[in-house]
Parts: C-alpha cells; sequence; structure tokens
C-alpha cells in the first residue's frame, strides 16, 4: 500500500477550516466554459476552477481511496515501470467521491448534443511527483481511432502543463491543468492530435479522472 499522506505539502490544510456554505454541492459546468479550436476538427474546452472548493476533499479521496497500482509494460527487450499509478473505474462502479460521480454526471448532460452518448468510465493517474508523466499519445485502443469522441479530464492537486500537437507535424500547445480544473479533449483530438503530460523538474502530487464514453480508452 503506498502513503502519500506524510509528504504533501498542503495535506496538513486539507481539513482546516470548515466548508464554505454550499460548499458540498458542484458548480454549474457552462458558465466558464471556454473552447480552443485545434486544426482538423480536434478542439478542447477548459473549465478553470470547476470542482471549487471541492477540490481538497476530492484530492483526499483519490489519494487514499483509490486502488492504485503500479504499471510495467514490456518496451523492447525491457519491462519499465510506467512512471504514474492507475486505476480504472468502469461503468456503473461508485467513484472514490460523490463529486466525482456529479462531474460525470454534469458532463454528460453538457455534452449530450455533441457527444450523443454519456461518460461512463473513469480513468485514474497519480503523478507522484515531477518525473511522472505520460508520453505522447492519442486514447485510441477503442473507437477514438475512427470516430470523435471526448475525454474530460478533472485535475487536483500540483499544476502539470497537458501538451497537446498535431501527428504529423506542427507546433505543439500545452495548457496548464491547475487544482480543480476540467480540461476536455474533443472532436477529432484523439486520432489528428496527440498529448502528452511532460516530466517537469519539480512538482507535487497530481492526480486526474479522465472520463470517456464506453469503448473509448
Ligand atoms: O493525466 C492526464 O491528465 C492525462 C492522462 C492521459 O492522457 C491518459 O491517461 O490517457
Ligand atoms: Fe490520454
Amino acid at each position: 500500500m503506498f502513503d502519500y499522506g506524510g509528504g504533501m505539502d498542503f495535506q496538513s490544510t486539507l481539513f482546516a477550516t470548515a466548508p464554505p456554505p454550499g460548499a458540498g454541492a458542484l458548480a454549474p459546468l457552462a458558465p466558464g466554459i471556454e473552447r480552443r479550436v485545434l486544426t482538423q476538427g480536434a478542439w478542447i474546452d477548459v473549465r478553470r476552477d470547476w470542482l471549487g472548493a471541492l477540490s481538497d476533499d476530492v484530492m483526499e479521496a483519490l489519494v487514499h481511496r483509490v486502488p492504485w497500482r503500479a504499471e510495467r509494460r514490456q518496451m523492447y527487450e525491457r519491462v519499465v515501470d510506467v512512471p504514474r499509478l492507475l486505476h480504472t473505474y468502469g461503468a456503473g462502479e461508485p467513484l472514490p467521491h460523490a463529486a466525482l460521480d456529479s462531474a460525470r454526471d454534469a458532463l454528460s448532460a453538457h455534452y449530450a448534443d455533441e457527444l450523443g452518448e454519456p461518460f461512463t468510465t473513469a480513468g485514474c493517474c497519480f503523478y507522484r511527483d515531477g518525473a511522472d508523466s505520460v508520453a505522447w499519445h492519442g486514447d485510441t485502443i477503442g473507437r477514438g481511432s475512427t470516430h470523435d469522441t471526448m475525454v474530460a479530464i478533472v485535475s487536483v492537486g500540483d499544476p502539470r502543463r497537458l501538451a497537446l500537437r498535431p501527428r504529423g507535424g506542427g507546433a505543439s500547445i500545452a495548457v496548464t491543468m491547475g487544482h480543480g480544473d476540467l480540461v476536455v479533449m474533443g472532436g477529432s483530438c484523439q486520432r489528428t492530435w496527440e498529448h502528452a503530460v511532460p516530466k517537469v523538474a519539480h512538482a507535487g502530487p497530481r492526480l486526474s479522472v479522465q472520463f470517456r464514453p464506453a469503448g473509448v480508452f
């Protein structure tokens, strides 16, 4: 079992103050969403501080309640550690904090017309420090390789950059994912663009929850 409690800078402040009135409910999603249209039918939506006053509590739940596993992957003739911890909740499985269930449902409602189906799964990632990362990739294991889809990422903890670049070359862009922020990759983003969370010299823990429709990985 992992225990990251001791090393977390702002752990001590998590429950230091009573939550403000209304803090138990997730803020409405629509106000504050900003869309950035990329090339080839790809886009990203950013909603800063969506989790608001719930962010610390969600982080606490993710750190302690998710059954994190380290993944190892065959790479040429070596088996290497994947530099982050992972766990995926399948459709219908309760999530580690009620705000995450609310977030998934709010995302499904907000994007219903554009996506045409609900978000069902929740992939969780734990970047323990700046050395944890994910390399350039698209979420193309399922239908993302052939169809427009969406991957909605809720982030808590230290800010990290989500870098994006067009497949086949072109300038990359980056969006900083901060504590409580939502970033949605949509349209053709998974098949015409790639994304990564690059390593950085110094970072504290950051956790992300990626909501995806069924059959998208
Ligand atoms: O941690 C993130 O925000 C992105 C993770 C990601 O791209 C993935 O797991 O497919
Ligand atoms: Fe991804």
